[in-house]
């Protein structure tokens, strides 16, 4: 017992050591730990890394803690969040296709709801966020990094919501999200074609703010566009930003069973589920 709590004790100062070292404070979020937080305890600014090997594919585990962390930013009043990734190449893959191939109907269920979860609590979010992308971005991806306020790209990698490559329809709140970053025409024509942009070509339509060369050079380039708002009051800043995604996020708060009951009605047609088979084993493939 005494051993334990000796032990428990080590643990904490170790970690607490080595957090002190970056003047960052550490917490996981939750039972999986496929996200990180660091706070820096200077600037209250938090770095969440995705942390599902090897593409950050989001299925029903990494949605559920990146949605714990998200609670755990709103109650500690954060003063912003960057999201990232730990891989070296991807940001996120999106959505895990296995979620969605011959999908187990409680599962999915669940899956979906926690997708919801995570885009309200996101986009919606009082504290300002930015997203240091740096690695591929295609569809839930770039989902993630459109629900932030502000976006750095590395460079040599691509973006969009490629989901009609798939044979499947971006769902609407994908849509109100990349309209919102996007001009209504160019968002069309990328969502029908299914284009994903190279870093320059998000830089010029719009999609990303900034370039970066290299991980380290986006997260303090995020951090520059967070810092901005230390000059402005979070009440006032808050206010406005949800005002402004106040429809977009009303549209899918009210219609939540329907747009789930939309989701495992697609996900359910024959044609799709082949399409989604398909593309799992061209994947394999490559
Ligand atoms: C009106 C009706 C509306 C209703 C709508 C209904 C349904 C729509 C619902 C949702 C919309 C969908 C959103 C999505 O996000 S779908 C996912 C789209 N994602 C992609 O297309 C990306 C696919 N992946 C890639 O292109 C590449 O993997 C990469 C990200 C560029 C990385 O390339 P890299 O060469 O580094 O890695 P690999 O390709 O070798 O992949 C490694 C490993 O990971 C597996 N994998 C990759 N992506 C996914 C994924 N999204 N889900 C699950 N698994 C994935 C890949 O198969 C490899 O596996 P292996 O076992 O071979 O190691």
């Amino acid at each position: 017992m005494i051993r334990n709590s000796i032990n428990l004790l080590t643990k904490k100062l170790i970690s607490s050591t080595s957090c002190q070292r970056t003047r960052m404070r550490c917490f996981s979020s939750g039972a999986t730990n496929l996200v990180d937080v660091n706070v820096n305890d200077k600037t209250g600014i938090a770095v969440v890394t995705l942390n599902r090997p090897p593409v950050n594919s989001l299925n029903l585990e990494l949605l559920t803690d990146l949605s714990k962390t998200l609670d755990e930013l709103e109650s500690n009043r954060s003063k912003g969040m960057i999201l990232t990734s730990s891989s070296k190449t991807v940001f996120s893959a999106g959505l895990d296709i296995l979620e969605m191939y011959n999908p187990e109907p409680e599962r999915s269920k669940a899956f979906w709801t926690a997708l919801q979860d995570v885009w309200l609590k996101l986009y919606g979010s009082p504290y300002p966020t930015a997203a240091a992308i740096n690695g591929h971005s295609p569809a839930g991806g770039c989902l993630l990094a459109i629900c932030c306020e502000y976006r750095v790209m590395v460079n040599d990698f691509t973006i969009g919501l490629n989901e009609t490559r798939l044979g499947i329809s971006a769902p609407s709140f994908f849509i109100s999200s990349f309209r919102n970053v996007l001009s209504t025409r160019e968002a069309e024509k990328a969502l029908t074609l299914g284009t994903m942009f190279s870093s320059d070509e998000a830089l010029k339509v719009g999609l990303v703010d900034e370039i970066a060369t290299d991980k380290a050079d986006s997260i303090n380039k995020c951090e520059n566009f967070l810092l901005e708002f230390k000059k402005v009051s979070s009440m006032a800043r808050a206010f406005t930003k949800q005002s402004l995604r106040k429809k977009d996020l009303e549209e899918l708060e009210n219609n939540r069973e329907q747009d789930l009951q939309l989701f495992l009605f697609a996900i359910n047609q024959p044609i799709v589920q082949k399409g989604l088979g398909a593309y799992i084993q061209s994947l394999k493939k490559k």
